[in-house]
């Protein structure tokens, strides 16, 4: 059965009309230039282990991770089928009415707005399921029968995703001289998250959020957006905008993996010959071999600003409705993070702090603060 917009959309004109009608709100719109993000084909890294053969692609990773925090990759392994099956459930999930989203459908993981908006500078023109992987392998109350295909579709992509960002991860590790496994060993397929996002048109979209500027609170991003576009990330402080492309994916850097240091010349011709063994953590890492001393199995790593968590926001236009679906590499929340190389800029923490800090700082501010709360 077909919902009508108007009762599967959130009431964002009726809760916050007036920000629109406030033209002094409106924020100015630039026609915006396209970036060419780098584009890798990672169809090598999949298929073999050796050295020699992965290095181009290893090293395109590694410099896309520096200089752009973003970077789009082909061959990647995940079926075109199992993206447009995933598409199309979430489609039929966000034509729901909305009272139903909101109170009942997939127990808890919607969203919508900012409560907290006191402007429209605060407001997301959107809405959006924020799922935990573990809620859809171990929780079978997590839906009912009615999106049962939708589970089956998130199951099998959170499963793709994951071990696409294994690969992934498994670079980046290594380009700081961590053995491959460091970050994967942190992040199961259960500690990861989908985010469904849903950015309706907006009548007064001159300047309007889809999405606020933010960076992501995770080691990783994948991304899997349709054609209509509004994704823009900030180099070097400007904004770009970034060309859709369905059959690519979109991988982000997120706060946790943000590396590179002071020491990024010296350090790393060094990590490249360093052992790729505990070893160089141990002996390097002031941070990290406390840390280890406590729980050698807890410590997770992160670049001490090497690699960019970049900031991202999504624009939203007057005509279509957008639609993506965004992979989250997460570790366990009592996982700590300390820098690899010293000084560290960072306080280390663990991931369940900082996530309970970027909420007391949605509360407290309307917007995510998220690594400066962090910073030494
Ligand atoms: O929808 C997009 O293009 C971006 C989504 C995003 O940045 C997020 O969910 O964190
Ligand atoms: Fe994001």
């Amino acid at each position: 059965m077909q919902y009508s917009k108007a009762l599967s959309d959130p009431p964002l004109k009726e809760r916050y009309g007036a920000f629109l009608s406030n033209s002094s709100n409106l924020q100015c719109s630039e026609v915006m230039e396209e970036c060419e993000l780098p584009l890798i084909d990672i169809s090598t890294l999949r298929m073999t282990d050796d050295e020699e053969e992965r290095r181009p692609c290893a090293s395109a990773i590694a410099k896309a991770a520096t200089e752009w925090g973003f970077f789009i990759v082909i061959n990647h392994g995940i079926r075109s089928e199992l993206l447009k099956e995933m598409r199309k459930e979430q489609q039929r999930l966000f034509a729901k009415p909305f009272e139903e989203k909101s109170s009942k459908i997939l127990k808890g993981t919607y969203s919508w707005g900012n409560p907290m908006a006191k402007s429209l500078t605060q407001l997301p023109w959107s809405e959006n399921f924020l799922v935990p992987l573990k809620m859809i392998i171990e929780d079978q109350e997590w839906c009912s029968l009615e999106f049962s295909s939708l589970r089956e579709t998130m199951e099998k992509l959170g499963s793709a995703m994951t071990d696409l960002a294994h690969v992934l991860a498994r670079v980046l590790a290594e380009n700081l001289g961590f053995p491959g496994d460091f970050i994967a060993e942190k992040c199961s397929m259960s500690t990861n998250y989908f985010r469904l996002n849903h950015y309706p048109p907006c009548p007064h979209s001159l300047g309007t959020f889809g999405l606020l500027p933010h960076t992501d609170s995770d080691f990783l991003t994948i991304l899997s957006q349709d054609q209509v576009g509004g994704l823009q990330l900030r180099k070097d402080s400007s904004w770009y905008a970034v060309k859709p492309n369905q059959d690519a994916l979109i991988v982000n850097i997120g706060d946790l993996f943000q590396v590179s240091s002071a020491h990024k010349i010296l350090a790393i011709p060094f990590l490249f010959k360093a052992a790729l063994s505990r070893n160089y953590i141990v002996n390097n890492c002031t941070r990290a071999r406390q840390a280890m001393a406590n729980d050698i199995s807890s410590i997770v790593a992160w670049s001490n600003d090497f690699y960019k968590s970049v900031e991202h926001k999504v624009m939203s236009n007057s005509e279509a409705d957008r639609y993506s679906v965004a992979y989250f590499l997460c570790p366990s929340m009592d996982s700590i993070i300390g820098s690899c190389s010293e000084p560290s800029h960072y306080k280390q923490f663990t991931f369940g702090d900082f996530k309970k800090q970027v909420e007391e700082d949605k509360r407290r501010t309307g917007n995510k603060v998220g690594l400066p709360m962090f910073r030494l």
